[in-house]
Protein backbone atom coordinates (compact mmCIF):
# COMPACT_ATOMS: atom_id res chain seq x y z
CA UNK A 1 0.00 0.00 0.00
CA UNK A 2 1.30 3.53 -0.99
CA UNK A 3 1.39 6.53 1.71
CA UNK A 4 1.61 9.92 0.38
CA UNK A 5 1.76 12.92 2.41
CA UNK A 6 -0.73 15.72 1.40
CA UNK A 7 0.42 19.46 2.33
CA UNK A 8 -3.47 20.55 2.86
CA UNK A 9 -2.93 18.17 6.08
CA UNK A 10 -0.70 16.03 8.38
CA UNK A 11 -3.09 13.08 8.16
CA UNK A 12 -1.51 10.34 5.67
CA UNK A 13 -3.79 8.84 3.41
CA UNK A 14 -4.02 4.91 2.18
CA UNK A 15 -4.01 5.74 -1.86
CA UNK A 16 -5.54 2.33 -3.82
CA UNK A 17 -3.34 -0.18 -4.75
CA UNK A 18 -1.04 -0.45 -8.01
CA UNK A 19 1.12 1.45 -10.26
CA UNK A 20 1.25 4.83 -11.74
CA UNK A 21 3.52 3.43 -14.82
CA UNK A 22 6.11 5.42 -17.30
CA UNK A 23 6.36 9.17 -16.63
CA UNK A 24 3.32 11.16 -18.33
CA UNK A 25 1.72 8.58 -20.66
CA UNK A 26 1.41 6.06 -17.36
CA UNK A 27 -0.29 2.85 -18.25
CA UNK A 28 -2.02 4.15 -21.21
CA UNK A 29 -0.53 1.96 -23.58
CA UNK A 30 -1.62 -0.64 -22.20
CA UNK A 31 -5.17 0.01 -22.03
CA UNK A 32 -4.60 0.65 -25.57
CA UNK A 33 -2.89 -2.19 -26.61
CA UNK A 34 -5.26 -5.05 -24.25
CA UNK A 35 -7.69 -3.44 -26.93
CA UNK A 36 -6.11 -3.25 -30.03
CA UNK A 37 -5.13 -7.23 -29.19
CA UNK A 38 -9.15 -7.76 -28.87
CA UNK A 39 -9.12 -8.27 -25.47
CA UNK A 40 -10.10 -5.48 -23.33
CA UNK A 41 -10.84 -7.15 -20.36
CA UNK A 42 -7.28 -8.06 -19.47
CA UNK A 43 -6.21 -4.60 -18.51
CA UNK A 44 -8.47 -4.64 -15.75
CA UNK A 45 -8.19 -8.67 -14.64
CA UNK A 46 -4.34 -8.19 -15.10
CA UNK A 47 -4.40 -5.57 -12.47
CA UNK A 48 -6.81 -7.05 -10.19
CA UNK A 49 -4.52 -10.31 -9.90
CA UNK A 50 -1.55 -8.04 -9.55
CA UNK A 51 -2.33 -5.48 -6.83
CA UNK A 52 -4.48 -7.57 -5.52
CA UNK A 53 -8.14 -5.28 -5.29
CA UNK A 54 -10.84 -6.86 -6.75
CA UNK A 55 -12.46 -3.55 -6.17
CA UNK A 56 -10.46 -0.82 -6.97
CA UNK A 57 -6.83 -0.12 -8.21
CA UNK A 58 -4.51 3.16 -9.07
CA UNK A 59 -3.29 3.76 -12.56
CA UNK A 60 -2.45 6.94 -14.78
CA UNK A 61 -3.93 7.92 -18.10
CA UNK A 62 -2.57 10.59 -20.43
CA UNK A 63 -1.46 12.28 -18.03
CA UNK A 64 -3.91 12.08 -14.96
CA UNK A 65 -4.14 10.12 -11.64
CA UNK A 66 -7.18 7.79 -12.08
CA UNK A 67 -8.79 5.01 -9.79
CA UNK A 68 -10.31 2.15 -11.73
CA UNK A 69 -13.57 1.40 -9.92
CA UNK A 70 -14.14 -2.45 -11.22
CA UNK A 71 -17.07 -4.55 -11.23
CA UNK A 72 -21.19 -3.73 -10.12
CA UNK A 73 -20.19 -2.19 -6.87
CA UNK A 74 -17.72 0.19 -8.70
CA UNK A 75 -20.48 1.49 -11.64
CA UNK A 76 -23.50 1.60 -8.35
CA UNK A 77 -21.19 3.66 -6.09
CA UNK A 78 -20.02 6.05 -9.58
CA UNK A 79 -23.57 6.01 -10.85
CA UNK A 80 -25.21 6.91 -7.67
CA UNK A 81 -22.53 9.90 -6.43
CA UNK A 82 -22.64 12.12 -9.39
CA UNK A 83 -22.99 15.63 -8.48
CA UNK A 84 -22.36 14.34 -4.74
CA UNK A 85 -18.57 12.86 -4.79
CA UNK A 86 -17.94 12.87 -8.48
CA UNK A 87 -18.70 14.32 -12.04
CA UNK A 88 -18.59 13.11 -15.50
CA UNK A 89 -15.30 14.06 -16.94
CA UNK A 90 -13.79 13.80 -20.70
CA UNK A 91 -10.07 14.17 -22.02
CA UNK A 92 -8.92 17.32 -22.58
CA UNK A 93 -9.37 17.09 -26.38
CA UNK A 94 -12.89 16.19 -26.57
CA UNK A 95 -13.48 19.25 -23.58
CA UNK A 96 -11.11 21.28 -26.08
CA UNK A 97 -13.67 20.66 -29.17
CA UNK A 98 -16.87 20.10 -28.53
CA UNK A 99 -17.28 23.82 -26.49
CA UNK A 100 -20.65 24.29 -24.21
CA UNK A 101 -22.75 21.47 -24.51
CA UNK A 102 -24.31 18.60 -22.31
CA UNK A 103 -20.94 16.98 -21.91
CA UNK A 104 -19.38 20.11 -21.00
CA UNK A 105 -21.03 21.36 -17.99
CA UNK A 106 -21.61 19.51 -14.83
CA UNK A 107 -24.62 20.07 -11.96
CA UNK A 108 -27.58 21.49 -12.07
CA UNK A 109 -26.73 23.27 -15.66
CA UNK A 110 -26.30 19.64 -17.40
CA UNK A 111 -29.53 18.56 -15.23
CA UNK A 112 -31.00 21.19 -17.39
CA UNK A 113 -29.50 20.71 -20.70
CA UNK A 114 -30.03 17.28 -20.50
CA UNK A 115 -33.87 17.46 -19.63
CA UNK A 116 -34.62 19.71 -23.04
CA UNK A 117 -32.68 17.33 -25.28
CA UNK A 118 -34.46 14.42 -23.52
CA UNK A 119 -37.68 16.13 -24.20
CA UNK A 120 -36.96 15.09 -28.14
CA UNK A 121 -34.69 11.88 -27.53
CA UNK A 122 -36.69 10.31 -24.52
CA UNK A 123 -38.33 7.26 -25.50
CA UNK A 124 -41.97 9.16 -24.95
CA UNK A 125 -40.81 11.49 -28.13
CA UNK A 126 -39.40 8.21 -29.98
CA UNK A 127 -42.88 6.40 -29.14
CA UNK A 128 -45.31 9.24 -31.18
CA UNK A 129 -42.83 10.33 -33.66
CA UNK A 130 -40.07 8.58 -35.25
CA UNK A 131 -39.81 4.98 -35.87
CA UNK A 132 -41.81 5.61 -38.64
CA UNK A 133 -39.00 8.53 -40.32
CA UNK A 134 -36.24 5.66 -39.00
CA UNK A 135 -38.26 3.34 -41.57
CA UNK A 136 -38.49 5.17 -44.71
CA UNK A 137 -34.65 6.29 -44.20
CA UNK A 138 -33.84 2.64 -43.61
CA UNK A 139 -35.98 1.58 -46.76
CA UNK A 140 -34.30 4.09 -48.52
CA UNK A 141 -30.52 3.47 -47.55
CA UNK A 142 -31.41 -0.51 -47.93
CA UNK A 143 -32.65 0.26 -51.64
CA UNK A 144 -29.60 2.41 -52.57
CA UNK A 145 -26.73 0.50 -50.93
CA UNK A 146 -27.41 -3.32 -50.30
CA UNK A 147 -29.80 -4.07 -53.02
CA UNK A 148 -28.75 -5.59 -56.04
CA UNK A 149 -25.02 -5.91 -54.09
CA UNK A 150 -23.18 -9.24 -54.05
CA UNK A 151 -20.52 -8.60 -51.94
CA UNK A 152 -21.06 -5.43 -49.42
CA UNK A 153 -18.54 -4.14 -46.78
CA UNK A 154 -20.73 -4.05 -43.61
CA UNK A 155 -19.25 -1.44 -41.19
CA UNK A 156 -18.11 0.86 -44.06
CA UNK A 157 -22.09 0.80 -45.13
CA UNK A 158 -23.89 1.33 -41.90
CA UNK A 159 -21.61 4.24 -41.36
CA UNK A 160 -23.12 6.18 -43.98
CA UNK A 161 -27.06 4.85 -43.04
CA UNK A 162 -25.97 6.16 -39.09
CA UNK A 163 -24.75 9.41 -40.45
CA UNK A 164 -27.90 10.00 -42.95
CA UNK A 165 -29.82 8.73 -40.76
CA UNK A 166 -29.01 11.31 -37.98
CA UNK A 167 -28.82 14.05 -40.34
CA UNK A 168 -32.48 13.52 -41.18
CA UNK A 169 -33.55 13.18 -37.68
CA UNK A 170 -31.57 16.12 -36.21
CA UNK A 171 -31.63 18.60 -39.18
CA UNK A 172 -34.26 17.35 -41.66
CA UNK A 173 -31.18 16.97 -44.35
CA UNK A 174 -32.17 14.85 -47.58
CA UNK A 175 -29.41 15.99 -50.07
CA UNK A 176 -26.85 13.48 -50.75
CA UNK A 177 -24.71 15.87 -51.34
CA UNK A 178 -25.00 18.27 -48.62
CA UNK A 179 -25.15 15.19 -46.50
CA UNK A 180 -21.76 13.76 -48.11
CA UNK A 181 -20.53 17.22 -47.62
CA UNK A 182 -20.99 16.88 -43.61
CA UNK A 183 -20.10 13.44 -43.62
CA UNK A 184 -16.36 14.14 -45.04
CA UNK A 185 -15.87 16.75 -42.19
CA UNK A 186 -17.13 14.83 -39.45
CA UNK A 187 -14.61 12.00 -40.43
CA UNK A 188 -11.60 14.59 -40.08
CA UNK A 189 -13.63 15.78 -36.91
CA UNK A 190 -13.69 12.39 -35.21
CA UNK A 191 -9.93 11.44 -35.94
CA UNK A 192 -8.87 14.70 -33.88
CA UNK A 193 -11.30 13.44 -30.61
CA UNK A 194 -8.79 10.59 -29.52
CA UNK A 195 -5.62 12.45 -30.44
CA UNK A 196 -3.49 14.16 -27.65
CA UNK A 197 -4.28 17.91 -27.94
CA UNK A 198 -1.36 18.95 -30.18
CA UNK A 199 -2.13 22.30 -31.82
CA UNK A 200 -0.29 23.15 -34.51
CA UNK A 201 -0.74 22.81 -38.48
CA UNK A 202 -0.15 18.94 -39.65
CA UNK A 203 -1.66 17.08 -36.37
CA UNK A 204 -4.86 15.65 -36.31
CA UNK A 205 -6.13 17.85 -33.33
CA UNK A 206 -5.73 20.75 -35.58
CA UNK A 207 -7.69 19.21 -38.49
CA UNK A 208 -10.09 18.68 -36.20
CA UNK A 209 -10.23 21.79 -34.51
CA UNK A 210 -10.64 23.30 -38.42
CA UNK A 211 -13.10 20.81 -39.35
CA UNK A 212 -15.39 21.54 -36.04
CA UNK A 213 -15.20 24.61 -36.66
CA UNK A 214 -16.36 24.56 -40.37
CA UNK A 215 -18.91 21.74 -39.08
CA UNK A 216 -20.10 24.81 -36.66
CA UNK A 217 -21.01 27.71 -39.22
CA UNK A 218 -22.90 25.37 -41.53
CA UNK A 219 -24.86 24.31 -38.24
CA UNK A 220 -25.27 28.01 -37.64
CA UNK A 221 -26.17 28.44 -40.98
CA UNK A 222 -29.09 25.86 -41.14
CA UNK A 223 -30.04 27.08 -37.45
CA UNK A 224 -30.79 30.77 -39.23
CA UNK A 225 -32.57 28.94 -42.12
CA UNK A 226 -34.89 27.28 -39.81
CA UNK A 227 -35.56 29.69 -37.72
CA UNK A 228 -36.86 31.96 -40.66
CA UNK A 229 -38.62 29.10 -41.97
CA UNK A 230 -40.33 28.41 -38.46
CA UNK A 231 -41.36 32.45 -38.62
CA UNK A 232 -42.52 32.15 -42.13
CA UNK A 233 -44.44 28.92 -41.48
CA UNK A 234 -42.61 26.77 -44.00
CA UNK A 235 -41.21 24.73 -41.13
CA UNK A 236 -43.00 22.42 -38.62
CA UNK A 237 -41.76 22.24 -34.71
CA UNK A 238 -42.10 18.95 -34.58
CA UNK A 239 -39.88 17.81 -37.77
CA UNK A 240 -36.85 17.28 -36.34
CA UNK A 241 -34.39 17.96 -33.36
CA UNK A 242 -33.33 21.25 -34.74
CA UNK A 243 -37.16 22.49 -34.88
CA UNK A 244 -37.88 21.03 -31.74
CA UNK A 245 -35.03 23.05 -29.70
CA UNK A 246 -35.59 26.32 -31.69
CA UNK A 247 -39.25 26.06 -30.15
CA UNK A 248 -39.42 24.49 -26.63
CA UNK A 249 -38.54 26.26 -23.76
CA UNK A 250 -38.28 25.17 -20.43
CA UNK A 251 -41.00 26.02 -17.39
CA UNK A 252 -39.33 29.22 -16.85
CA UNK A 253 -39.17 30.41 -20.65
CA UNK A 254 -35.38 29.62 -21.12
CA UNK A 255 -34.83 28.33 -24.22
CA UNK A 256 -30.70 26.96 -25.54
CA UNK A 257 -29.02 29.42 -27.14
CA UNK A 258 -28.05 28.65 -30.87
CA UNK A 259 -24.34 27.94 -30.13
CA UNK A 260 -25.45 25.39 -27.62
CA UNK A 261 -27.65 24.28 -29.96
CA UNK A 262 -24.77 23.62 -32.41
CA UNK A 263 -22.80 22.51 -30.13
CA UNK A 264 -24.81 19.87 -29.05
CA UNK A 265 -26.02 18.83 -32.40
CA UNK A 266 -22.28 18.03 -32.97
CA UNK A 267 -22.13 15.94 -29.77
CA UNK A 268 -24.98 13.95 -30.93
CA UNK A 269 -24.12 13.69 -34.19
CA UNK A 270 -20.81 12.55 -32.75
CA UNK A 271 -21.91 10.08 -29.78
CA UNK A 272 -24.32 8.64 -32.07
CA UNK A 273 -22.14 7.79 -34.63
CA UNK A 274 -19.54 4.95 -34.47
CA UNK A 275 -21.29 3.22 -31.66
CA UNK A 276 -24.74 2.50 -33.59
CA UNK A 277 -22.23 1.94 -36.49
CA UNK A 278 -20.19 -0.79 -34.60
CA UNK A 279 -23.56 -2.33 -32.99
CA UNK A 280 -25.32 -3.00 -36.28
CA UNK A 281 -21.56 -4.16 -37.43
CA UNK A 282 -21.52 -6.67 -34.63
CA UNK A 283 -25.34 -7.69 -35.12
CA UNK A 284 -24.76 -8.71 -38.31
CA UNK A 285 -21.35 -10.65 -37.66
CA UNK A 286 -23.15 -12.51 -34.97
CA UNK A 287 -26.44 -13.41 -37.31
CA UNK A 288 -23.76 -14.74 -39.50
CA UNK A 289 -22.30 -16.89 -37.36
CA UNK A 290 -25.20 -18.40 -35.47
CA UNK A 291 -27.88 -19.22 -38.44
CA UNK A 292 -29.85 -21.10 -35.62
CA UNK A 293 -30.23 -17.35 -33.94
CA UNK A 294 -30.52 -15.88 -37.76
CA UNK A 295 -33.20 -17.69 -38.25
CA UNK A 296 -35.15 -16.98 -35.01
CA UNK A 297 -34.83 -13.24 -35.51
CA UNK A 298 -36.11 -13.74 -39.49
CA UNK A 299 -39.46 -15.50 -37.65
CA UNK A 300 -39.87 -13.11 -35.28
CA UNK A 301 -39.79 -10.13 -38.09
CA UNK A 302 -41.79 -11.82 -40.45
CA UNK A 303 -44.81 -12.38 -37.39
CA UNK A 304 -44.27 -8.42 -37.30
CA UNK A 305 -44.50 -7.66 -41.45
CA UNK A 306 -47.53 -10.80 -41.54
CA UNK A 307 -49.62 -8.04 -39.38
CA UNK A 308 -49.33 -5.15 -41.80
CA UNK A 309 -49.97 -4.46 -44.87
CA UNK A 310 -47.47 -4.43 -47.76
CA UNK A 311 -45.32 -2.20 -47.44
CA UNK A 312 -46.72 -0.31 -44.49
CA UNK A 313 -44.28 1.54 -42.24
CA UNK A 314 -43.11 0.13 -39.02
CA UNK A 315 -44.42 1.72 -35.72
CA UNK A 316 -43.13 2.50 -32.25
CA UNK A 317 -45.41 -0.13 -31.30
CA UNK A 318 -44.02 -2.86 -33.72
CA UNK A 319 -40.57 -2.32 -32.39
CA UNK A 320 -41.88 -3.12 -29.01
CA UNK A 321 -42.29 -6.35 -30.18
CA UNK A 322 -39.24 -7.30 -31.49
CA UNK A 323 -38.26 -8.88 -27.78
CA UNK A 324 -36.13 -11.67 -29.26
CA UNK A 325 -34.14 -9.70 -31.77
CA UNK A 326 -33.02 -6.98 -28.71
CA UNK A 327 -32.80 -10.18 -26.65
CA UNK A 328 -29.81 -10.90 -29.53
CA UNK A 329 -28.46 -7.71 -29.52
CA UNK A 330 -28.25 -7.14 -26.10
CA UNK A 331 -26.11 -10.14 -26.37
CA UNK A 332 -24.22 -9.20 -28.50
CA UNK A 333 -23.12 -5.96 -26.38
CA UNK A 334 -22.58 -7.76 -23.73
CA UNK A 335 -19.72 -9.44 -24.89
CA UNK A 336 -18.41 -6.66 -27.26
CA UNK A 337 -19.98 -3.67 -25.55
CA UNK A 338 -19.59 -0.53 -28.20
CA UNK A 339 -18.46 1.94 -25.53
CA UNK A 340 -15.68 0.01 -23.13
CA UNK A 341 -15.96 2.61 -19.90
CA UNK A 342 -16.18 6.53 -19.18
CA UNK A 343 -14.63 8.89 -16.39
CA UNK A 344 -15.62 10.65 -13.59
CA UNK A 345 -13.57 13.23 -11.35
CA UNK A 346 -13.61 13.33 -7.57
CA UNK A 347 -15.18 16.62 -6.22
CA UNK A 348 -13.84 15.39 -2.63
CA UNK A 349 -11.63 13.30 -1.18
CA UNK A 350 -13.36 10.58 -0.76
CA UNK A 351 -13.23 6.75 1.03
CA UNK A 352 -14.05 3.67 -1.12
CA UNK A 353 -13.33 0.27 -0.08
CA UNK A 354 -11.26 1.26 2.33
CA UNK A 355 -8.55 3.45 0.31
CA UNK A 356 -8.59 7.13 -0.35
CA UNK A 357 -9.66 8.69 -3.68
CA UNK A 358 -8.08 12.40 -3.81
CA UNK A 359 -9.80 15.44 -5.09
CA UNK A 360 -9.09 15.90 -8.79
CA UNK A 361 -8.53 12.28 -9.02
CA UNK A 362 -10.32 10.69 -11.97
CA UNK A 363 -12.77 7.58 -12.11
CA UNK A 364 -12.95 5.40 -14.79
CA UNK A 365 -15.43 2.44 -14.87
CA UNK A 366 -15.13 -0.38 -17.51
CA UNK A 367 -18.32 -2.15 -19.18
CA UNK A 368 -16.34 -4.93 -20.63
CA UNK A 369 -14.44 -6.78 -18.45
CA UNK A 370 -17.50 -6.81 -15.81
CA UNK A 371 -19.86 -8.15 -18.66
CA UNK A 372 -17.34 -11.04 -19.64
CA UNK A 373 -16.54 -11.98 -15.85
CA UNK A 374 -17.94 -15.39 -14.65
CA UNK A 375 -18.85 -13.94 -11.39
CA UNK A 376 -21.44 -12.07 -12.96
CA UNK A 377 -22.67 -14.25 -16.11
CA UNK A 378 -22.63 -18.32 -16.35
CA UNK A 379 -20.28 -18.93 -18.85
CA UNK A 380 -19.24 -15.54 -20.04
CA UNK A 381 -17.66 -16.33 -23.70
CA UNK A 382 -20.89 -18.21 -24.59
CA UNK A 383 -23.36 -16.19 -27.04
CA UNK A 384 -26.79 -16.73 -25.29
CA UNK A 385 -29.22 -14.30 -25.67
CA UNK A 386 -31.59 -16.19 -23.42
CA UNK A 387 -29.56 -14.25 -20.78
CA UNK A 388 -31.83 -11.27 -21.36
CA UNK A 389 -35.43 -13.39 -20.89
CA UNK A 390 -37.29 -12.70 -17.56
CA UNK A 391 -35.80 -9.93 -15.55
CA UNK A 392 -32.27 -10.68 -17.01
CA UNK A 393 -29.11 -9.59 -15.64
CA UNK A 394 -28.59 -8.66 -12.18
CA UNK A 395 -27.78 -4.69 -11.47
CA UNK A 396 -24.87 -3.36 -12.46
CA UNK A 397 -23.46 -6.07 -14.25
CA UNK A 398 -24.89 -5.01 -17.30
CA UNK A 399 -23.81 -1.37 -18.31
CA UNK A 400 -23.40 -0.77 -21.98
CA UNK A 401 -24.90 2.62 -21.69
CA UNK A 402 -23.88 3.76 -18.54
CA UNK A 403 -26.11 4.76 -15.52
CA UNK A 404 -26.94 7.14 -13.08
CA UNK A 405 -27.54 11.04 -13.92
CA UNK A 406 -25.21 10.15 -17.23
CA UNK A 407 -26.42 7.44 -18.57
CA UNK A 408 -26.64 7.64 -22.61
CA UNK A 409 -28.62 9.73 -24.07
CA UNK A 410 -29.45 8.09 -26.93
CA UNK A 411 -30.41 4.59 -25.51
CA UNK A 412 -33.64 5.10 -27.15
CA UNK A 413 -32.58 6.40 -30.40
CA UNK A 414 -29.79 3.58 -30.56
CA UNK A 415 -32.62 1.06 -29.82
CA UNK A 416 -34.75 1.97 -32.54
CA UNK A 417 -32.28 2.45 -34.58
CA UNK A 418 -30.77 -0.84 -34.70
CA UNK A 419 -33.76 -2.81 -34.59
CA UNK A 420 -35.48 -1.26 -37.41
CA UNK A 421 -32.28 -1.72 -39.49
CA UNK A 422 -32.30 -5.61 -38.32
CA UNK A 423 -35.51 -5.49 -39.48
CA UNK A 424 -35.02 -4.69 -43.15
CA UNK A 425 -32.09 -6.91 -43.49
CA UNK A 426 -33.18 -9.75 -42.43
CA UNK A 427 -36.60 -9.48 -44.20
CA UNK A 428 -34.84 -8.59 -47.23
CA UNK A 429 -31.78 -10.51 -47.43
CA UNK A 430 -29.55 -13.47 -45.60
CA UNK A 431 -25.83 -13.42 -46.03
CA UNK A 432 -22.04 -15.44 -45.20
CA UNK A 433 -19.53 -13.92 -43.25
CA UNK A 434 -16.31 -13.35 -46.11
CA UNK A 435 -13.85 -13.52 -43.24
CA UNK A 436 -14.94 -16.31 -41.18
CA UNK A 437 -13.89 -15.31 -37.35
CA UNK A 438 -12.64 -11.79 -38.41
CA UNK A 439 -10.77 -10.52 -35.71
CA UNK A 440 -12.31 -7.61 -33.34
CA UNK A 441 -10.18 -5.04 -32.38
CA UNK A 442 -10.69 -1.70 -30.20
CA UNK A 443 -9.76 1.53 -31.53
CA UNK A 444 -10.88 3.17 -29.64
CA UNK A 445 -14.69 0.77 -30.51
CA UNK A 446 -15.27 -2.44 -31.41
CA UNK A 447 -14.47 -3.46 -35.18
CA UNK A 448 -13.48 -6.24 -37.68
CA UNK A 449 -10.49 -5.63 -38.32
CA UNK A 450 -11.90 -5.72 -42.04
CA UNK A 451 -14.98 -4.31 -41.55
CA UNK A 452 -17.27 -7.35 -41.96
CA UNK A 453 -17.60 -8.08 -45.16
CA UNK A 454 -20.28 -10.15 -46.56
CA UNK A 455 -21.86 -11.98 -49.47
CA UNK A 456 -25.66 -11.00 -49.83
CA UNK A 457 -28.20 -13.52 -50.92
CA UNK A 458 -31.60 -11.43 -51.44
CA UNK A 459 -34.92 -13.80 -49.99
CA UNK A 460 -36.49 -15.02 -53.23
CA UNK A 461 -40.50 -13.68 -53.66
C1 LIG B 1 -25.44 1.30 -29.15
C2 LIG B 1 -25.21 2.58 -29.17
C3 LIG B 1 -24.69 3.38 -27.99
C4 LIG B 1 -23.96 2.97 -26.90
C5 LIG B 1 -23.48 1.57 -26.54
C6 LIG B 1 -23.71 4.16 -26.10
C7 LIG B 1 -23.00 4.16 -24.89
C8 LIG B 1 -22.81 5.28 -24.10
C9 LIG B 1 -22.07 5.29 -22.85
C10 LIG B 1 -21.38 4.08 -22.21
C11 LIG B 1 -22.09 6.55 -22.37
C12 LIG B 1 -21.43 7.04 -21.07
C13 LIG B 1 -22.43 6.91 -19.94
C14 LIG B 1 -21.86 7.19 -18.59
O1 LIG B 1 -20.79 7.80 -18.48
O2 LIG B 1 -22.50 6.77 -17.58
C15 LIG B 1 -22.85 7.36 -23.30
C16 LIG B 1 -23.10 8.71 -23.14
C17 LIG B 1 -23.78 9.47 -24.06
N1 LIG B 1 -24.40 9.03 -25.23
FE1 LIG B 1 -24.43 7.12 -25.92
N2 LIG B 1 -24.28 5.23 -26.72
C18 LIG B 1 -24.90 4.81 -27.87
C19 LIG B 1 -25.60 5.58 -28.77
C20 LIG B 1 -25.86 6.92 -28.64
C21 LIG B 1 -26.66 7.70 -29.55
C22 LIG B 1 -27.36 7.16 -30.79
C23 LIG B 1 -26.66 8.99 -29.09
C24 LIG B 1 -27.32 10.22 -29.65
C25 LIG B 1 -28.40 10.25 -30.36
C26 LIG B 1 -25.87 9.00 -27.85
C27 LIG B 1 -25.66 10.12 -27.07
C28 LIG B 1 -24.96 10.11 -25.87
C29 LIG B 1 -24.71 11.32 -25.09
C30 LIG B 1 -25.14 12.74 -25.43
C31 LIG B 1 -23.98 10.92 -23.94
C32 LIG B 1 -23.50 11.80 -22.79
C33 LIG B 1 -24.58 11.85 -21.71
C34 LIG B 1 -24.23 12.75 -20.53
O3 LIG B 1 -23.04 12.94 -20.25
O4 LIG B 1 -25.16 13.27 -19.86
N3 LIG B 1 -25.41 7.73 -27.62
N4 LIG B 1 -23.28 6.57 -24.35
Amino acid sequence: TVYWNRQSGSSKINLPPGSFGWPFIGESLSLLRAGWEGTPERFVRERIEKHGSPLVFKTSLLGDRVAVLCGPAGNKFLFGNENKLVAAWWPSPVQKLFGRCLITIRGDEAKWMRKMLLSYLGPDAFASHYAATMDIVTRRHIEAHWRGKEEVNVFKTVKLYAFELACRLFLSLEDPNHIAKLGSLFNIFLKGIIELPIDFPGTRFYSSKKAAAAIRTELMKIIKERRLALEEGTASSSQDLLSHLLTSSDENGRFLTESEIANNILLLLFAGHDTSTVTITLVMKSLGEYPDVYEKVLREQLEISKGKAEGEILKWEDVQKMRYSWNVVCEVMRINPPVLGSFREALVDFEYAGYTIPKGWKLYWTVVSTQKDEANFENPTQFDPSRFEGTGPTPFTYTPFGGGPRMCLGKEFSRLEVLIFLHNIVTNFKWDLLIPNEKIEYDPMATPVKGLPVRLYPHQV
